[in-house]
């Protein structure tokens, strides 16, 4: 396998969470949210570099992190952009010339597994590019915006909820947020970036503890899967 650079993005600044602290550093058990993340990586024997991106601000304190708790696989701390596709382009700048795959994954995801993250990896080796995902649960309705009326019932069996990470050829990505740029395309994913050059993307599953602690109510649920669920394996 050529070299695999891993993106974290965690330059948001976490409205929907709306604490004064961006969620990314709220403490989960002993660690900030993405101390947690970030160790998910540097503890993948095969992961060569993790490039994080962060405000403009938070640039110290995450050098800090990397010299405290020894994550030597970051190779570069840097200033993401606007929109989380802003943050995931400047990490694409950052990588190794040499990097063959790239992993992008969310800095509030702190609970993906590592065997599902290989799986991920592995289908994208095979067919370019890979998502976690996992089967919706309930039943989705399309509903017009404006007056609330539904416009239609999407058959669920054809509904993936989709998480991080994504795994795409490094040269595949590069190609589909050039495209973006050029189209003025803003995507909530990777993935949609390649999908729109024409390019097959797969689901990989994974699981419903992979969250992406968005909201104040996932935070007690992400303190009960560190202790319960993921502490043991893997953190
Ligand atoms: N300009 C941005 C926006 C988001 N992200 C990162 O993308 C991930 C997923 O985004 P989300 O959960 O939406 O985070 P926020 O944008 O921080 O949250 P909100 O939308 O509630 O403000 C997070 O790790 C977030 O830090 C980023 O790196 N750069
Ligand atoms: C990339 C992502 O985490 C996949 O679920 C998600 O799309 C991020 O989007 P958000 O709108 O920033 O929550």
């Amino acid at each position: 396998m050529g070299k695999l650079g891993v993106i974290i993005v965690a330059a948001g600044k976490g409205s929907r969470m709306g604490t004064a602290e961006s969620k990314q550093y709220l403490q989960l058990g002993q660690k900030p949210i993405l101390v947690h993340t970030l160790q998910l990586f540097q503890n993948i024997h095969e992961v060569d570099e993790i490039i994080l991106v962060v405000g403009a601000d938070d640039v110290s304190r995450c050098n800090g992190y990397v010299m405290s708790y020894a994550l030597t696989k970051v190779t570069c701390v840097l200033a993401g952009g606007a929109e989380r596709q802003d943050s995931v382009r400047r990490g694409l700048h950052a990588l190794q010339e040499d990097t063959e795959w790239v992993l992008v994954h969310d800095g509030v995801r702190p609970f993906a597994k590592k065997e599902h993250m290989f799986e991920c990896l592995k289908k994208a080796q095979d067919v370019g590019a890979a998502v976690l995902a996992v089967p919706v649960k309930d039943t989705i309705k399309v509903v017009d915006a404006a007056d609330k009326r539904i416009q239609s019932t999407p058959d669920r069996r054809s509904l993936w909820a989709i998480q991080t990470p994504q795994a795409f050829r490094l040269s595949l990505l590069q190609e589909a947020h050039e495209q973006a740029q050029l189209d003025k395309f803003m995507g909530t994913d990777d993935a949609s970036l390649v999908e729109r050059l024409g390019a097959a993307v797969h689901v990989v599953e994974g699981d419903y503890y992979n969250i992406k602690i968005t909201t104040p109510e996932d935070l007690p649920w992400a303190e009960w899967i560190l202790q319960n669920v993921r502490g043991e394996e893997q953190i």
